[in-house]
């Protein structure tokens, strides 16, 4: 009877510590989308969260538009601010206010992986802004001298169509064209080093046997046009060692090849989901490369690939997302709610991208939406793929928008011309979902093309060019 009775009282305890904890939460108020937010029964929502963001997402949308919600993650709530006034609000605040390393730090424990100095010391942002932006026209060829070989060692189908599992395949071109630019040859097509670079944070940075695989070519280094040059020349403008060069390479490896490969592989499900889309993007290439030639500008001028990318974006984002925040003190947003410091903050892009008061049907995939916009009104900036805006979040928004966006609409564009122009596909349905990446196959058919002709050569021994 005793010991009942002691249970009986812990359990009363330890329920009214739960309820303080909740009543006295500031993020009480703050309404919850996708379950109950009481003490235990929160880990419901937390469950559905896990099994169907998308979904509570848009119900958080639809529901508290225009206003904050928020969702439970299995650790913590995470705070989401819906509607174009709140996201310009978030835009708008300084670091000391909401943090993005912080945001970072909790949702990829970068410091963990990378150690303390990456996530606080930033500079590889300041470089991909500066350098490979600014350089793209220069590394341009050498993104297309890679991509017919890494597309023909990857993309392999028989005679006739064959079932091609999309996401490894197109996983390792996009590793291997990106390495051509941030590490250049030989590395770019040793295997081992692009698996590390597709699944580095399964990998032990610190361990040394993985860290053996870049120091060696480091050493050779002699003023090349690429992000480990860049890297390499900013860590001894700022006299660090050359040790601070890796971590950061492989964080950018891990920020550009899985959001880049994603964005394909989705890409390429619509593509063979709405077959009636290929001729007039195959006839936009072939026109463009034969009056400009495959260069930068060509690929510039390619407004349908632009808009095809962008609206399977929309249709199909990549990022949960984006402006992941920590707040850094207590603070009151626009609309009135108030977040504690230490609340973890964010907006969520999929139900922005598919609302129907920023787009004419938008449940429709409509490829060339954004080409014809700018056909229509010569406006550009605000249709193309690589556009920000507090409605149009695939990058972020902001001072902090992704900063390889630039180098992923051409790296993506490229691939995607290529790939037009070499291949058929074919699907049986379109793409379900908002967000995330289609992991089905497809079938696959190689067109018979003169790849010469498209001055592309068709082996690596190819003495024509
Ligand atoms: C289609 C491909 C890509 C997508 C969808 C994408 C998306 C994003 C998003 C949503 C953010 C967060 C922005 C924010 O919090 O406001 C971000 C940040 C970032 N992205 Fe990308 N990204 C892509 C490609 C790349 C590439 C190719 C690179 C490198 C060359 C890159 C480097 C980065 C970096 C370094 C950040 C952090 C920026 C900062 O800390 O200020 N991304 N990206």
């Amino acid at each position: 009877m005793d010991r009942l009775a002691v249970a009986c009282a812990c359990l009363t305890l330890l329920a009214a510590q739960l309820f303080a904890k909740w009543y006295y939460n500031p993020l009480r108020h703050v309404p919850t989308a996708g379950g109950p937010s009481i003490p235990l029964l929160s880990y419901l929502a937390a469950y559905r969260f896990a099994r169907h963001p998308e979904n509570v997402l848009q119900e958080g949308y639809d529901k508290f538009h225009g206003s904050t919600f928020k969702v439970a993650l299995p650790h913590r709530w995470m705070v989401v601010v819906s509607g174009p006034d709140g996201v310009e609000d978030m835009r708008r605040r300084a670091d000391h206010d909401l943090s993005i390393k912080d945001g970072f730090n909790e949702i990829l424990q970068t410091e963990h992986i990378m150690g303390r100095d990456v996530n606080e010391d930033r500079w590889h942002v300041d470089v991909i802004k500066s350098s490979l932006t600014s350089n793209l026209p220069s590394i341009f060829p050498e993104l297309l001298d890679e991509l017919p070989l890494a597309v023909q060692d990857n993309l392999i189908c028989e005679d006739g169509w064959t079932v091609v599992n999309v996401f490894p395949a197109v996983l390792n071109i996009v590793a291997r064209l990106s390495s051509r630019i941030f590490v250049g040859l030989p590395l770019c097509r040793s295997l081992p080093y692009i698996r590390l670079a597709i699944r580095f944070t399964a990998a032990r940075l610190k361990d040394a046997s993985t860290m053996k695989l870049i120091p060696p070519v480091l050493r050779p280094y002699d003023r090349v046009l690429n992000c480990m040059g860049w890297f390499m020349d900013e860590a001894s403008l700022r006299d660090t060692s050359d040790e601070a060069v890796p971590p950061r390479l492989f964080l950018i490896n891990f920020a550009s090849i899985h959001t880049s490969s994603m964005s394909m592989v989705n890409a390429l499900h619509h593509l063979a989901a709405y077959p009636e889309y290929t001729a007039p993007l195959r006839a936009e290439v072939e026109q463009v490369i034969t009056s400009d030639g495959w260069t930068k500008t060509a690929i510039d001028k390619m407004w349908k690939v632009d808009s095809f990318l962008r609206e399977s974006q929309r249709s199909r984002t990549v990022a949960r997302f984006a402006l992941n925040r920590v707040a850094m003190r207590d603070l009151t947003l626009v609309d009135g709610t108030f977040i504690p410091q230490g609340t973890l903050i964010a907006t969520a892009p999929s139900p922005a991208h598919r609302d129907q008061k920023y787009y004419h049907n938008a449940d429709v995939f409509d490829a060339f939406r954004f080409s014809s916009i700018r056909e229509e009104t010569g406006v550009s900036a605000a249709q193309t793929f690589t556009h920000t805006s507090a409605k149009w979040l695939a990058f972020g928004h902001g001072k902090h928008a992704c900063p390889g966006r630039f180098f992923a609409a051409d790296e993506l564009k490229a691939l995607l011309a290529y790939i037009v122009l070499n291949y058929d596909f074919k699907a049986d349905d379109p793409p379900n979902g908002a967000h995330g990446v289609v992991t089905d196959t497809l079938l696959v058919r190689k067109r018979k093309t003169d790849l010469q002709s498209f001055g592309f050569r068709s082996s690596p021994d190819d003495p024509s060019l």
